[in-house]
């Protein structure tokens, strides 16, 4: 069996005092791609913070609102995924006047959402479809080996959104993801873990799993 890539032993979260996660306990394997499923409020967010805490360096995140700066073009939007591996002043010459090999690379990954077109546009300009696709840009870009997102696709149509999915899994080694279209998780992942009220209530393998068997807990589109 592959070895241990984010660990979570009997993990726990509060705001305020409130209890929203307890007695959590979760291993992602290397290589593993894992759907995290579960109602509105359940604590997908909060799971995924907690994974992304065990080892920011080492994962490309796709925050739930796309958190692009709205003032900068797609380009400077997709480069900020390695900002911590430039150093400062090249980071810097990059805000003015960006490099031919750094903008080569930011289009090649641009292509692959399907926004090639983009790179020079300001992210507040683009429909909300187009923002999720430079945010998962901007991951793929990183090139993280672990790759944590929370609803990646919920602004795209299937077709488009399992496209997007199977470009991440080109680029990341192990997934996990917040996913609300069962359909999709079943699909495109090969592990189902499923959150109620802030904890583990089924942990299976995709393939023995349907949405008719999920939807007792879930409330979204089966
Ligand atoms: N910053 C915060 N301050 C206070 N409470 C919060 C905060 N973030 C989340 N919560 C609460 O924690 C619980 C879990 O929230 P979380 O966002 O992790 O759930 P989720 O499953 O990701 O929901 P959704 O699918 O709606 O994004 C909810 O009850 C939510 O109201």
């Amino acid at each position: 069996m592959a070895a241990p890539a984010l660990t979570l032993s009997n993990a726990s979260a509060a705001y305020g005092g409130r209890t929203v996660l307890a007695g959590i306990d979760l291993t992602i394997r290397a290589g593993e791609r894992v759907a995290l499923l579960g109602r509105s409020g359940a604590g997908k967010s909060t799971l995924l913070g907690l994974l992304h805490a065990q080892a920011p360096e080492r994962i490309a995140l796709v925050p739930q609102s796309a958190a692009l700066v709205r003032t900068l073009s797609v380009f400077h939007n997709v480069y900020m995924g390695r900002l911590d591996r430039r150093s400062t002043l090249h980071n810097l010459r990059t805000l003015v006047r960006p490099a031919s090999a750094d903008w080569r690379e930011v289009g090649g990954v641009l292509a692959r959402v399907g926004l090639a077109e983009a790179i020079r546009t300001r992210a507040g300009a683009l429909s909300g479809g187009q923002q999720q696709r430079v945010s998962v840009a901007r991951a793929l870009y990183n090139r993280g080996p672990i790759l944590i997102a929370d609803e990646p696709v919920s602004a795209l149509d299937r077709v488009q959104g399992a496209g997007i999915l199977a470009e991440m899994a080109r680029t990341h080694e192990t997934l996990v993801l917040a996913l609300h279209d069962v359909a999709l998780a079943l699909a495109a992942t090969d592990r189902i873990v499923v959150l109620d009220a802030g904890r583990i209530v089924l942990d299976a393998p995709a393939r023995d799993l349907d949405a008719a068997r999920l939807s007792p807990y879930y409330a979204g589109t089966a």
